[in-house]
């Protein structure tokens, strides 16, 4: 069965982007950030329910789903708040993709969804052949190439068309392709199998839980906010973290949270109304320090004077190249990979003044590149005297990668998750913690 070992297939002059110094480290890299993660991780709002509470949820759930072949659920000792969930065991072999099915082709990103565990949304089904019935197990494939019609109805015959698993049919042609202003939604197909075998549970996130990749929570441990300080998270939305910020913090306190983007603050804040420690904002961050004696507001509307804050998280816009598993990457073009840095040093030069002294940064990013990761740090060394790195820990990534400017005693205080055997399977990501001088 066709795999693939690259998400660049249409563009590869851009692999060499990626990884500027460290090339030897590429194809593994690329073959890495096609594969699926095989665990499945929870957040727990511990808020809301204990850990024990939820973990006997998801148990049910894996037993009414898979009986005696499902699953263990387990946690981790640094990081009481998650929730594991294994893959299952049995293997997906060649002789059970049955020619005789009919097939559903998805798109690569609805195609990486159901590889973690996702079903079938109706917007990311490209084609459903004639006369399929509802009820009908089907094969899925995604299509790499981007080349499917939406909306045919023969067969997708193509060289770049790549088995995913089998589902069973829950819409059928005329609900999903009707030309009507009002596209259709809900699941369309719910997954059986998958070739990645993580468990297809869809999304169980409610406000006692969160799915979430495992390096989104170890990132706010990093941060380790605590009861009554103030914390500024600067690039919040979808709100994820800032929602764990608070449950550390015991709701008790004050997390502002700031993004630029109207319709995604909008989104997220049914989902943080509910703690009263959070206020949030739409808010350009790169203008977050008050000028000259601009701020006359409360203490929790931008713009900010400088020293307002014990602790910073960073979690920079960036090129996004970690997601895993990447079928097709959707950055096509070298220079948008090129203006993440620019935008990243921008924002962390107002974080190093809105920091009072002694206070912590966490600068991350959900992708591979150094130029986003450890050349921003390299950069923040040289130019900020008043900050100093500290370990990045709890540590369940491996560490940074060293370069001419940041040597290895450094480097092994970041914590850059990737394929090395030193990291947790898990998507790319990567974290820095700084100090500011007392
Ligand atoms: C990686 S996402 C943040 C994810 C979020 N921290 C979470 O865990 O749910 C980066 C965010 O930065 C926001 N952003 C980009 N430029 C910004 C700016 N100048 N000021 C504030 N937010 C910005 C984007 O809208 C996006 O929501």
């Amino acid at each position: 069965m066709f795999y693939p070992k690259s998400p660049f297939l249409g563009s590869p002059l851009l692999e060499s982007e990626i990884l500027k110094v460290n090339t030897a480290g590429l194809a593994p890299l690329l073959e890495w950030l096609c594969l699926t993660p095989k665990v499945t991780t929870y957040r727990v709002n511990t808020l809301r329910i204990t850990v024990d509470a939820f973990r006997e949820k998801l148990e049910n759930k894996l037993a009414d789903r898979y009986g005696q072949e499902s699953p263990k659920v387990y946690g981790l000792p640094n990081l009481p708040e998650m929730l594991c969930i294994e893959p299952l065991v049995t293997k997906f072999s060649e002789a059970s993709v049955d020619p005789a099915l009919k097939e559903i082709i998805v798109d690569t990103s609805c195609g990486a969804a159901l590889l973690r565990g996702a079903h079938i949304y109706a917007p990311g089904v490209l084609a459903m052949e004639s006369n399929t019935q509802l009820q009908e197990a089907v094969s899925v494939y995604a299509d790499l190439g981007g080349k499917c019609k939406r909306g045919s109805v023969t067969r997708f015959d193509s060289p770049e068309k790549i088995f995913l698993g089998t589902g069973k049919v829950l819409m059928q042609r005329y609900q999903l392709f009707n030309n009507s202003d009002e596209p259709a939604t809900g699941v369309a197909v719910e997954m059986q199998s998958n070739i990645s075998r993580v468990p297809s549970l869809g999304d169980l996130s409610s406000e006692d839980a969160l799915l979430q990749n495992l390096p989104s929570i170890v990132c706010v441990r990093v941060l380790a906010p605590q009861p009554g300080e103030r914390v500024l998270d600067m690039c919040a939305a979808p709100g994820n973290k800032t929602g764990h910020i608070a449950e550390l913090m015991g709701d008790q306190g004050s997390v502002v949270a700031l993004d630029n983007s109207t319709s995604r603050v909008r989104s997220m804040l049914p989902k943080l109304d509910h703690y009263k420690s959070i206020t949030a904002h739409v808010f350009d961050s790169t203008k977050a320090v008050a000028v000259g004696a601009a701020h006359s507001g409360p203490a929790t509307v931008p713009p900010f004077h400088c020293a307002s804050f014990d602790r910073i998280l960073l979690d920079a816009p960036c090129s996004g190249l970690g997601n895993r598993p990447q079928l097709s990457c959707s950055i096509k073009q070298a220079k948008v990979l090129h203006s993440y840095p620019n935008i990243q040093r921008r924002l962390f030069g107002q974080a190093v003044q809105l920091l009072r002294p002694g206070g912590i940064l966490v600068y991350s990013t959900c992708t591979v590149t150094e130029a986003e990761c450890e050349c921003i740090v390299a950069w923040a060394l040289e130019k900020f005297h008043d900050l100093h790195l500290m370990d990045a820990t709890p540590r369940l990534g491996g560490p940074g990668f060293p370069l001419p400017d940041l040597d290895a005693s450094k480097s092994r205080l970041l914590q850059r998750f990737g394929p090395s055997e030193a990291s947790a399977d898990t998507v790319g990501f990567f974290i820095a913690k700084f100090q500011k001088n007392k």
